[in-house]
């Protein structure tokens, strides 16, 4: 059984090649990063530390690597005999992914089993965004890809940082790790991976993940940025941050609940239990890094604007998630584009024109005279 996985970076390697090794397949990394594919290339397993209470390390076998800028035809062709495809490369990239998969489909021998795509990233529905992105890139031939394979959503959460150069392809993460999988687009022939989850419906792990762990993530980000923190445990160890955070997290699970009629006591239990991972002191996680792309993380379906934007639509409160949204424009890291970017956006635009242009959001949405005021105030 063959996997190819898209991005051998933090998740690629410390979650998704882990889990993928664990279930018996062969995985094939491609990556941009000529550096990291060689390294990857020239060694025969790494480790993978979880740190924090229970933790253990686990080795990886069994791989191989592509530098996918350089050996395209490679890919197609190891593309085209997988089992699975996988991507962990950031939601912005998977459409420069995309055509060399929409290659691969094409490739494949008349009367093999359909390929398993699943994009893990931070993201409602980002297969569904690949999905697309692929038959674009197939054109004439869109039919034939869509035959070809099976689309899945995923929601993906382990807590991964940023690795120190020195560790070379090993990766340290948190223990906790949770792999969810839309079951319905398998019709019964779902993939054999015992480290994942497969549901029916995944609209409620998604949003619940992304408006719960990330959303309390990126608001300690941003609120530990702004109070000089470098990490996020220490960040997180700072009472103002901590009280931001628990205050945001109890507006989105005030949605989730009302939403996806969640049992209130599991709810509380499970961001609880985000918070001690937050507070995780033996991980070297980073604000910086979780506070990245910031205009991704503040745009219309995304971590804050996503969940604020239906509360307030359901008349609910949104005020500590606006509040959230006031210290994440202070977010000011030169070497972060996106950063750069959004200081550039905030001094040549009015406020109105400033939510409108990040969040997405028309003036007459119940949530944008909110956002500009705190926006105006900054
Ligand atoms: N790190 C985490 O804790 C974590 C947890 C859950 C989900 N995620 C999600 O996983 C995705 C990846 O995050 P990460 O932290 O692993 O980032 P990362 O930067 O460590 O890894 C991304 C990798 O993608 C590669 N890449 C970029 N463009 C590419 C291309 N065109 N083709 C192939 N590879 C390409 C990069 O070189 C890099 O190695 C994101 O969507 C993120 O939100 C991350
Ligand atoms: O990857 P991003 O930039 O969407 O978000 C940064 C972190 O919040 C994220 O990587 C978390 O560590 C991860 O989502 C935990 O499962």
């Amino acid at each position: 059984m063959k996997a190819v996985h898209f991005g051998a970076g933090n998740i690629g390697r410390g979650f998704i090649g882990l889990l993928l090794h664990e279930a018996g397949y062969e995985v094939v990394f491609a990556d941009v990063n000529a550096d990291l594919i060689d390294a990857i290339q020239s060694a025969d397993s790494y480790d993978v530390h979880e740190v924090g209470e229970g933790g253990r390390t686990k080795t990886v076998t069994g791989f191989r690597a592509i530098n996918s800028a350089v050996d395209e035809e490679a890919l197609v062709s190891d593309i085209a005999t997988a089992d699975i495809v996988t991507t962990a490369v950031g939601p912005n990239v998977l459409r420069f992914v995309a055509p060399v998969i929409a290659r691969g489909l094409l490739a494949r021998s008349a009367g093999c089993a359909p390929l398993a795509v699943m994009a893990c990233e931070n993201a409602i529905s980002a297969t569904d965004t690949l999905a697309a992105e692929i038959r674009s890139a197939a054109g004439e031939r869109a039919t034939e890809v869509e035959n070809g394979a099976v689309f899945a959503n995923t929601a993906v959460d382990r807590i991964v940082p940023g690795q120190d150069p020195a560790a070379g392809i090993d990766v340290t993460v948190e223990t906790f790790c949770e792999w969810v999988i839309e079951a319905e687009p398998f019709a019964g022939a779902a993939p054999v991976i015992p480290g994942a989850t497969f549901v029916d419906a995944l609209g409620p792990y998604i949003e619940r993940k992304l408006f719960t762990v990330n959303t309390g993530h990126a608001t300690a980000a941003y609120a530990g940025f702004a109070a000089g923190h470098t990490r996020i445990a220490e960040a997180f160890a700072d009472p103002a941050v901590r009280d931001l955070v628990e205050r945001v997290l109890r507006q989105t699970s005030a949605l989730l609940v009302a939403k996806h009629e969640l049992d209130p006591t599991k709810q509380d239990a499970y961001r609880e239990k985000i918070l001690v991972r937050f507070a995780n002191d033996a991980l070297p996680d980073t604000v910086v890094r979780v506070g990245r792309q910031p205009l991704r993380k503040l745009s219309r379906d995304e971590r804050f604007i996503g969940p604020a934007a239906q509360l307030a639509e359901r008349g609910m409160l949104t005020d500590d998630l606006v509040e959230a949204v006031g210290v994440a424009i202070g977010f000011d890291v030169p070497e972060d584009p996106e950063s750069v970017e959004m200081q550039q956006l905030l001094r040549d635009l009015t406020p109105e024109e400033f939510v409108e242009r990040v969040t997405g959001l028309s003036a007459d949405h119940p949530l944008s005279p909110a956002l500009v005021e705190i926006v105006s105030t900054r």
